[in-house]
């Protein structure tokens, strides 16, 4: 099956297709969802601050409009890019999760940090570039691992102070220079958590948009040590048995497969398919 949305380098200067507008405050949404028809959102009085031509939506060429600041579009709100993942379609959060990424890695990237110079868009590569330096910066992509240790039928999950009241989830982390994969998982279960793990397993990955993660998932057995909570990051952590599992993370959430993926093994029932 050809798949509804696929992302391209397009060419500003076409006119014509869909165009999606982000501003600090998320997405301009009206009843018909986040897409406008691009001409007539171009001549809405918005304070636009580059364009992007970001791909194809069934066909049809999709850009993004990224703003200073918020305009008024009358019948339009803004929405951020978590709302609609929480409640929108899955091909339109694919849509503007890549936008959102897109325009953050191109505002940040105007100047050159290495000389200071503006920096300019290259025509048909996702790129912005200095001429002075010859230096070419490309979207920037965060690796982080993502693991649910288990023994037996216990499941290893913790809370951060930032997550939704009650809920708890797997172990996550940033990778750092000079770590594989599997380094990073070890280092982060250890520093957040303070457990050893064993029969490291990898089971699929998915792109966080949280602002530009690369989300690995594994599954880890428990090898040794007692749990002790990382100060500041980790509020509790707890062993969990499959039948008695707290509130849980959002279903398209990787952390909520790999622990949908454990519970279904143990329970010998049908495993979930990771949201892609
Ligand atoms: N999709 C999911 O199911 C899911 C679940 C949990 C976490 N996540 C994501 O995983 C990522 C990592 O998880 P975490 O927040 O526990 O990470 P973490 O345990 O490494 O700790 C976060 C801290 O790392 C530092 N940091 C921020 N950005 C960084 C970067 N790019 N590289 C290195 N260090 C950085 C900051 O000090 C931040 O407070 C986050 O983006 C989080 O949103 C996704
Ligand atoms: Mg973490
Ligand atoms: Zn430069």
């Amino acid at each position: 099956m050809t798949p509804r949305w696929t992302t391209a380098v397009l060419d500003t200067d076409q006119p014509g297709g869909w165009a999606v507008a982000r501003s600090p405050e998320g997405f301009l949404f009206d009843d018909n969802g986040a897409l406008f028809p691009r001409e007539w959102l171009k001549r809405q009085d918005l304070p636009i601050l580059a364009e992007h031509g970001i791909g194809h939506l069934d066909g049809e060429p999709v850009y993004l409009l990224e703003l200073r600041a918020p305009g008024d579009v009358p019948g339009c709100g803004w929405k951020g890019l978590r709302a609609f993942m929480l409640e929108g379609d899955h091909t339109l959060f694919k849509v503007l999760g890549y936008a959102a990424q897109i325009g953050t890695w191109a505002r940040e990237h105007r100047f050159c940090g290495n000389c200071g110079q503006a920096m300019t868009q290259v025509p048909r590569e996702r790129a912005m570039y200095c001429q002075p330096c010859d230096l070419r910066s490309y979207p920037r992509i965060s690796p982080s691992m993502i693991v649910l240790v288990t023994r037996g039928d216990e499941v290893l999950l913790a809370r951060s102070p930032r997550f939704v009241a009650g809920v708890y989830s797997t172990l996550a982390g940033f990778a750092e220079p000079g770590e594989s994969a599997e380094d990073c998982l070890i280092r982060e279960v250890r520093e957040e958590v303070q457990i050893e793990v064993k029969n490291i397993q990898y089971l699929g990955s998915q792109c966080w948009p949280f602002p530009h993660s690369m989300m690995l998932g594994f599954h880890a057995e428990y090898a040794g040590g007692e749990i002790v909570c990382q100060e500041d990051e980790i509020e509790d952590a707890q062993w969990f048995n499959v039948h008695e599992l707290p509130p849980l993370p959002a279903s398209r959430s990787i952390a909520r497969y790999l622990i949908d993926v454990y519970v279904a093994r143990r329970l010998g029932h049908a495993e979930p398919v990771l949201p892609g």
